[in-house]
């Protein structure tokens, strides 16, 4: 297969994607035309957030051409189509053949999270386990494979601390890897909640290829009950909106473990909370905290 590739300025990149792909263009990457050099500007913005500027100063744009297409005439149609008159120099690149299906699985190895748990995808050999457990997971389109430092700090909360049959409410699930590991941990009724249907699906599907059983709904199907342990891992502007209702479901004595908070955000989320539960900090890792709590008999 081949590429076309060819730079633009940061106001045509997303029109120019667009209509290229309009115009039959199998896939489209944008990326910093200055990468690697002295000019590069990086992009940033809160994980999970979109960076407030969408492209770079000079963008190279990389489109991969159905076989037998005429770049030249696609390029020249897609400008048409944006009203640009000045067609930008453009070069073709070769594809190499490769197994993208070998290639992707390849990146993703078991993650061991203290020893104590592993997240294994499915093409691998689960390793040899000792105490530990073993949760299978693919990375599919619900967020939480393990890989990320929030997922890890909650995992490694719910490893230590977690006791035999208790009730557990994992708000945010995601792919439900934390529902998943609490119950592989021992937990009693265990449910996973999110506002994103695909996650809720995704979370349904990991319980059953780990032979786990765990309610899993949106936030409408929250259940009667109070958790012993509320984990949640979301971001700090919705763990504040969430404070009273969090809260509110955990038990007297009970625990409250959040993450998806910067170390910088710490103190302010704990503020959101601190009418009902004091949390601190339990862990960080790569500049994400871990916030932990316990509700107390005085708790309104
Ligand atoms: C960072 S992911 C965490 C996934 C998983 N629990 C983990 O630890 O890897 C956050 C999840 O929270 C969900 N979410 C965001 N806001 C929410 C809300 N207000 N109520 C319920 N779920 C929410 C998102 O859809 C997403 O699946």
């Amino acid at each position: 297969m081949r590429e076309l590739v060819f730079d633009c300025p940061e106001q045509l990149a997303e029109a120019l994607s667009d209509a290229l792909l309009d115009a039959g263009i199998l896939s489209v990457s944008v990326e910093d035309a200055d990468f690697g050099t002295e000019a590069e500007q990086p992009l940033f913005g809160e994980p999970g957030l979109e960076p407030t500027t969408q492209a770079w100063s000079r963008n190279r744009v990389v489109a991969l051409l159905p076989d037998g297409e005429d770049p030249a005439l696609m390029l020249e149609s897609a400008c048409a189509a944006t009203g640009i008159t000045d067609v930008p120099e453009w070069s073709l690149r070769d594809v190499p053949d490769a197994d993208w299906v070998r290639l992707t699985q390849s990146q993703f190895d078991p993650i061991s999270i203290d020893d104590r748990i592993w997240i294994v995808p499915s093409w691998h050999e689960v390793p040899e386990l000792g105490d530990a457990i073993s949760i299978r997971l693919d990375p599919g389109l619900a967020f939480g494979t393990g890989s990320h430092p929030t997922t890890h700090l909650c995992l490694s909360w719910l490893a230590r601390h977690l006791q035999a049959g208790q009730r557990v409410l994992d708000y945010g699930c995601g792919s439900g890897i934390l529902a998943i590991a609490a119950r592989k941990l021992g937990a009693g009724d265990t449910v996973g909640i999110d506002i994103d249907p695909q996650a809720v699906q995704s979370a349904q599907d990991n319980a059953s290829a780990n032979d786990v059983v765990i309610e899993v709904g949106l936030p409408d199907m929250l259940p009667g009950w109070h958790a012993d342990v509320v984990v949640a891992n979301i971001l700090s502007n919705p763990l504040k909106v969430l404070a009273p209702m969090l809260c509110e479901r955990v038990v007297d004595g009970g625990h409250l473990v959040l993450s998806g908070v910067l170390e910088r955000q710490a103190d302010e989320v704990a503020a959101f909370y601190a009418p009902w539960i004091q949390l601190s900090v339990w862990r960080s890792l790569d500049g994400w905290v871990c916030l932990h709590g316990q509700r107390t008999t005085q708790a309104s």
